[in-house]
């Protein structure tokens, strides 16, 4: 954590607050909300309206996040596109921008790096380096808005990283992306989503925002998520299956669940049958995901028939399920994977 005042986290009326500690008059901080969150300045500098003199006390007294596109790479199929990006200390991050009939899409990091350990996930192979901070999360959409020219209308937090263990960071994230004084993007365009940290699942109904919840389950039952997720170990699927109901009853938010399919783990008639009845009866939907394959290790993408025959046993018990539609299938697949191939390509040298 900076010592610095990290200026593009605070909200309004801490700006405020700020602004005033400073000896300068408050309508300042409207100059500078406005700059940070509506113009998206990505420095001081750009801030025509602001004193040199009050640049210059900013710059002392204060960290300005803003990121460096380090690597871009955009599909020729859909025009997707997959940042990486520098922070204010050389940490590496990735962001990804999707095109959708409904909108622009941009999928967040909420760390760099992840600790939870997940078999099939590239984020997690050199552990957490540190949380990201508010200013940071909204820097990769303000970034991407900027760089794409783009309004962004949804934002997943799917990306490198477990929100719920960068908990009061991300809820602040959320009232800065939600705020009427900066992008507005609705609660109900914002998805946040979880290994299933039952806690911090309670905590965030009873806030009783109207984002959506997407519970990361790959597995129907806990011998299996063991195998998968180490974060199985801690709380069992009945323990998550509890957050998503009392979730569901403060919100009235229906849930999301993704289960990335895996060949010949969690892909058979069983599983599906297990899942079934595993979700019966809840206000749900379920996202299959064909797992996108890490060299690190040996986890292979199902069957495009097995896939296909999962979801139709799901369908024909009424439960929703779409299989999630690959985005720039031709550039660098699974999530992490930017950031983890340029760690790996550096370190060689
Ligand atoms: C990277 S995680 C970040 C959010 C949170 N930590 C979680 O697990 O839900 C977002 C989603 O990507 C999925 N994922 C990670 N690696 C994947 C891979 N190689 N193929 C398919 N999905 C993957 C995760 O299972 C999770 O559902
Ligand atoms: S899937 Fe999510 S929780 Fe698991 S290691 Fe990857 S980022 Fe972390």
């Amino acid at each position: 954590m900076p010592h610095k005042t990290d200026i593009k986290s605070l909200n309004y009326n801490e700006l405020v607050q700020y602004v005033e500690s400073i000896n300068e008059k408050k309508f300042r901080a409207a100059q500078l909300y406005s700059w940070m969150h509506e113009k998206l300045a990505e420095s001081y500098d750009e801030m025509t309206n602001i004193s040199d003199k009050l640049k210059n006390t900013l710059k002392e007294d204060t960290l300005y996040t803003s990121l460096k596109i380090v690597k871009m790479q955009e599909s020729r199929i859909d025009g997707t596109r997959k940042y990486l990006f520098e922070l204010y200390d050389g940490n590496l991050i990735e962001s990804v921008f999707m095109k959708y009939h409904h909108g622009n899409s941009v999928c967040i990091s909420s760390q760099v790096g992840c600790k939870m350990g997940c078999r099939f996930c590239a984020s997690t192979l050199n552990g957490c380096v540190r949380n990201l901070l508010p200013s940071e999360m909204l820097d990769q959409i303000y970034r991407i808005s900027r760089d794409t020219n783009e309004r962004v209308s949804n934002v997943v937090i799917m990306g490198s990283g477990e929100p719920m263990d960068n908990y009061d960071n991300v809820i602040k994230f959320i009232e800065l992306l939600n705020s009427e004084r900066g992008l507005n993007i609705s609660q109900r365009n914002i998805t946040v989503s979880t290994c299933g940290i039952v806690p911090k699942i309670k905590e965030l109904a009873d806030l009783k925002l109207q984002i959506t919840l997407a519970i990361s389950l790959h597995a129907p039952n806990d011998e299996l998520r063991k195998t998968m997720m180490p974060i199985a170990n801690k709380y069992s699927i009945a323990e998550i299956m509890d957050a998503c109901r009392y979730y569901l009853d403060k919100t009235g938010r229906r849930i999301s669940f993704e289960y990335s399919l895996v060949k010949g783990v969690n892909d058979t008639k069983e599983c599906a049958n297990e899942l079934i009845e595993l979700v019966k009866g809840l206000n749900c939907h379920i996202n299959l995901i064909p797992v996108n394959p890490i060299k690190e290790r040996d986890y292979e993408q199902s069957e495009k028939n097995s896939i296909k025959n999962f979801r139709d046993m799901l369908e024909r018990k009424g439960i929703n399920a779409t299989v999630r539609r690959e985005m720039g299938r031709d550039i660098d697949g699974a999530c992490g994977q930017l950031r983890q191939n340029h760690i790996d390509e550096n370190s060689a040298i």
